[in-house]
């Protein structure tokens, strides 16, 4: 792990396999950092690099004043991919990350091979849901939303877990300066225009039981795209590559096997 300097800021890369291999980039989720890729990565084919990072405001990356813009946060992506000399990366993003590959997708489609748009939407919430979370966290830091995200996060089953509790500190401990300005990225996001118009392979990814982007809202991004692939992960929330890791991966392998990127 190392911290590089991309769209000129200091972001916290995972950079493993072969240098030369075909590049396979995660964005993660509002209030993760790119832990939430750990239960994944060893279901994976083998000779893949697997690249994870921190988006700003989030986990070991630095965390500029905001508001920040989904388009800041695709450039900085943009600048992990030159950065590292990524070729023709598949671009896997959950939630705003899935809003970054989305606009990362519009912006630079000769970046990318493919997409993967997991539990996220072309629009996110409405302005009011995002203004009141944000005037909630300003009032009671991230530790009093700390327990209805887990609901909206995880099926009953997981919350039962003893896993549970790492998600929740991992929440409580991103910088709460970091997580309102990507609230305020998501609230001005409405990409419904431009991800009808994208032309690449894209795959995406539902949790039936997501709190956050229900499978209908999911669904209906990807009845959007022209020949997107949909698949829907019985019993699991807004974080399928955590608590259905193997299915998750099943998924994306089979895309990435019909994509001949592995
Ligand atoms: O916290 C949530 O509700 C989940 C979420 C919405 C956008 C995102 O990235 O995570």
């Amino acid at each position: 792990m190392r911290i590089i300097d991309a769209n000129g800021i200091g972001l916290h890369v995972a950079d493993q396999g072969p240098q030369d291999a075909s590049a396979v980039v995660f964005a993660n989720s509002l209030g993760t950092d790119l832990r939430l890729w750990d239960a994944l990565l060893p279901h994976l084919p083998d000779g893949l690099r697997l690249v994870r990072y921190d988006k700003r405001g989030h986990g070991l990356s630095e965390a500029p004043p905001g508001p920040y813009s989904i388009g800041q946060l695709a450039d900085d992506a943009t600048g992990l991919i030159e950065t590292l000399g990524l070729r023709q990366p598949v671009f896997v993003g959950l939630s705003i990350g899935g809003l970054i590959g989305q606009e990362l997708a519009a912006r630079r489609p000769e970046l990318l091979r493919a997409l993967v748009i997991s539990n996220s939407a072309a629009k996110i919430g409405t302005a009011t849901m995002w203004r009141e979370r944000i005037a909630g966290i300003r009032k009671g830091g991230l530790d009093v939303m700390a327990a209805p995200t887990m609901e909206r996060w995880f099926s009953p089953a997981f919350r039962a877990t003893a896993e549970l509790a790492m998600w929740q500190r991992m929440l409580e401990r991103q910088p709460a300066a970091g997580y309102i300005a990507c609230c305020e990225a998501i609230a001005a996001a409405d990409l419904r225009e431009q991800t009808a118009a994208l032309s690449l392979p894209v795959q995406v990814i539902a949790g039936s039981l997501d709190g956050s982007t229900p499978p209908e809202l999911v669904r209906a991004t990807a009845d959007m795209i022209p020949d997107a692939r949909y698949d829907e992960i019985a019993g699991a929330g807004h974080l399928p590559c955590v608590e259905a890791a193997a299915d998750y991966a099943a998924i994306l392998t089979r895309f990435l096997k019909e994509i001949g990127h592995v």
